[in-house]
């Protein structure tokens, strides 16, 4: 086959692909919503018709706005306040993205979301874990294999990512990989975090920050340079550092330059950017144009509920978008599994003995 095959979703679906950027709360089954909100009397939801239910994430999504795109999340986390219900959204996620051909995931969440109703945040990473690997084994026993790690969030408005960040290091050796900021981003700098952060990087710890998504340049420069992020959650803002003449010729001003240069990852979500307005369409989303400078960028589904998508989606979208071909989604993953936060050699055997063989019968 040639790489000029144009990949479909079914073909998507089954390549091996590799998820860095999953918020655990805006991925639930629609009718997991309903059930759950059921079992555990939260009377918040807009409809209990599961159809309706997931119509509603997605309209009420598609804002236009990262604010009011957030708001969504009051409905997710209102139904996962008990370990029950963590460990059940936990195991689904991970049975869902292994169906959907994932072989490395980094699912992320925010632990002090879910405390309203008396949860440590320790019994909520280990209600998680509990789900990450009973859904491991489940797929395991439909011939899916998945590998799964759990990011911590600690959220901009709060002031809890110290204590996260403690959470991350103590948990490291139990099922979490790494550490990131998230919620809105205007008005809240990631320096606002600077000490979990030093502690992070004193600990040798992983962090990835969103930043780039709903703010510019600043929020990226500090992100890196202050705060010594390894990643950048969504970072595609570094476009208004990058300029075209009218004869085509690209410039990068220094700090594309060097977050190119550093081959830092940029964990891109194309759905989601249309739907907070940081990218007017996907036909018009930075990806075309920073995959074709090569920058590190790799795929990703940020909220499969609220954007209705998967990573095979997210790339069907990419080959209609921008002719992405084998050769393109073979990039983004191999791209997603360097810059994964296990270790090097973890990395390696997933990229030489199951994304190479896969693809090397479609480049
Ligand atoms: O795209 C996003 N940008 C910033 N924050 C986000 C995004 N998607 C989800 N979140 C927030 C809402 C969740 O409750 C939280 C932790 O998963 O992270
Ligand atoms: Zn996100």
């Amino acid at each position: 086959m040639s790489t000029r095959t144009v990949p479909t979703l079914q073909e998507l679906r089954d390549a091996p692909k590799v998820l860095l950027h999953d918020h655990l709360d805006g991925g639930l089954r629609p009718g997991t919503v309903v059930e759950l909100a059921e079992e555990t009397g939260y009377d918040g939801l807009p409809t209990t018709d599961v159809g309706e239910l997931s119509r509603w994430f997605k309209t009420a999504a598609d804002s236009g706005s990262l604010e009011s795109y957030l708001e969504t999340f009051a409905h997710t986390c209102g139904v996962m306040q008990t370990e029950e219900a963590l460990s059940r959204v936990a195991a689904e996620c991970v049975e869902d993205l292994a169906d959907d051909g994932v072989v490395y995931a980094e699912v992320r969440y925010a632990p002090e979301l879910f405390v309203e109703r008396g949860l440590s945040l320790e019994a909520v990473v280990e209600a998680v874990q509990d789900g990450f690997d009973r859904g491991r084994k489940a797929a395991a026993e439909r011939g899916r294999n998945i590998r799964v790690g759990q990011l911590l969030c600690a959220m901009r408005q709060h002031a809890r990512a110290r204590e996260v960040a403690d959470l991350t290091v103590r948990y490291r050796d139990r099922g979490v990989v790494g550490f990131d900021i998230a919620g809105p981003e205007a008005g809240y700098p990631p320096t606002r975090n600077l000490d979990a952060f030093e502690f992070l990087r004193e600990n040798n710890a992983h962090f990835t920050i969103h930043a780039g998504e709903a703010f510019g340049l600043a929020s990226i420069w500090e992100a890196i340079q202050h705060c010594g992020a390894e990643r950048l959650g969504h970072g595609v803002r570094i476009v208004d550092d990058i300029t075209t003449s009218e004869d085509g010729e690209v410039s990068l001003g220094r700090l594309a330059a060097y977050v190119r240069d550093r081959r830092i990852p940029l964990e891109v979500c194309p759905s989601s950017n249309v739907q907070t307005g940081a990218a007017p369409s996907i036909a018009e989303h930075p990806i075309g144009l920073l995959a074709k400078l090569r920058f590190r960028v790799t795929v990703n589904t940020d909220n499969r509920l609220m954007s209705d998508c998967t990573v095979s989606s997210e790339f069907a979208a990419l080959v209609d978008a921008f002719g992405f071909d084998w050769a393109d989604v073979q990039w983004c993953t191999i791209n997603a599994m360097k810059s994964a936060f296990i270790s090097f050699d973890e990395r390696l055997d997933i990229i030489n003995n199951i994304i190479k063989p896969w693809y090397a019968e479609r480049v």
